[in-house]
């Protein structure tokens, strides 16, 4: 039975600046926790500090009830049974597929590593590759094999920081897909980071949120996305329409200070042509599956996205009501 990996109010300082700022995190066995954030939020400083690729300065990070690291104490990186996914596969260029996956594997006999490398290969698709080098490959095929070669030792958690931002489009979402299903499989805590929250909202099954050193909030994927704590997580996770509640046309919202912010997401702005709330239509796009709206309540600009419906026309006005799930109110001062 595998063991969260935790943080506990750990604090990773460059100079006088705290880059991770008293963090505390568990990453569940069996579950992606995707780790979300802007630039330079401490992300990937927080998975070094993880892998015990660096020290804490204060607090403590744990492997079940073991003490992994504490200021002035750390267990390398190579004895923490920790696999580590990057963006640059970082594959030894002279072996191939196939060797890359053993080369964690020299515990075992010989014959016994190249088997269980084959097996990783196979389920990440790639057995007809096993004796490419990777030179040869593709970049979707390189990270498969990276990724093999980090879950064959079977580790006791995985980390991994943006590694599929470097790949092809077409090739992500299959690349990906295999990736996560392997992880889940292997039953292990797993962090992916990323600074995509439409990949953290579809493929985590929990999210926790940094800006500036700090964790802002972590939860379940569907919690975070409709119960965000501040109007920063909120934005965090996609576009947002805000505006002061006393801004909005009467009826629109219901018993609001005037003062407080409003977010709405786009989706959460819903067509309803029974609606007494008018809009004006300034502009309708189409965005793929969906339409994206400009709208005019009375002098109260929103954007909003809509599935395609007939009578949606630039100029003309229809009926417009928020979907209070998707529809967040912060006191002013929570901003
Ligand atoms: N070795 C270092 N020495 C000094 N400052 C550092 C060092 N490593 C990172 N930083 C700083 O710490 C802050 C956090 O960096 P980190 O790489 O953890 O952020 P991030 O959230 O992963 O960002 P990104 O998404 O851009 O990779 C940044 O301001 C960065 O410049």
């Amino acid at each position: 039975m595998s063991a969260p990996l935790s943080a506990h109010g750990v604090t990773r300082r460059y100079g006088d600046r705290a880059v991770v700022d008293g963090v505390s995190l568990s990453l569940p066995p069996g579950q992606i926790t995707a780790l979300l954030g802007g630039s330079g939020a401490g992300k990937s400083t927080l998975l070094r500090l993880l892998s015990g690729l660096e020290g804490v300065d204060e607090g403590e990070i744990r492997l079940g009830e073991e003490i992994l690291s504490a200021p002035g104490r750390t267990v390398p990186a190579e004895k923490r049974r920790i696999g580590l996914i990057f963006q640059d596969f970082a594959l030894f260029p002279h072996l191939t597929a196939a060797r890359n996956v053993a080369f964690g594997l020299k515990h075992l006999p010989k014959a016994e590593a190249a088997a269980r490398a084959q097996a990783w290969l196979a389920r990440l698709g790639l057995e007809p590759r096993a004796n490419a080098y990777p030179h040869e490959l593709s970049g979707g095929e390189q990270q498969r094999v990276a990724i093999a070669r980090a879950l064959a030792p079977e580790p006791a958690a995985i980390l991994m920081d943006e590694p599929f931002s470097g790949l092809d489009p077409s090739l992500r979402d299959s690349v990906r897909d295999a990736a996560l299903d392997a992880i889940r499989a292997a039953g292990i805590p797993a962090l992916l980071v990323t600074h995509d929250p439409a990949e953290a909202l579809e493929h985590a099954d929990r999210i926790a949120i940094m800006s500036q050193g700090k964790l802002l909030q972590e939860g379940a994927a569907s919690e975070i996305y409709t119960r965000p704590v501040s109007a920063a997580v909120a934005g965090a996770l996609g576009p947002l329409n805000r505006f002061p509640a006393g801004n909005a046309p009467a009826g629109l919202l219901s018993g609001q200070d005037p003062g407080a912010l409003i977010l709405v997401r786009p989706e959460g702005v819903c067509i309803d042509p029974a609606s007494p709330i008018r809009a004006t239509i300034l502009s309708a796009r189409m965005t793929g599956p969906l339409t994206r709206l400009t709208l005019d309540l009375q002098g109260l600009k929103l954007t909003a996205l809509v599935p395609p419906m007939s009578g949606i026309v630039q100029g003309t006005e229809t009926g417009v009501r928020l979907d209070p799930a998707l529809t967040f109110t912060f006191a002013s001062d929570k901003v």
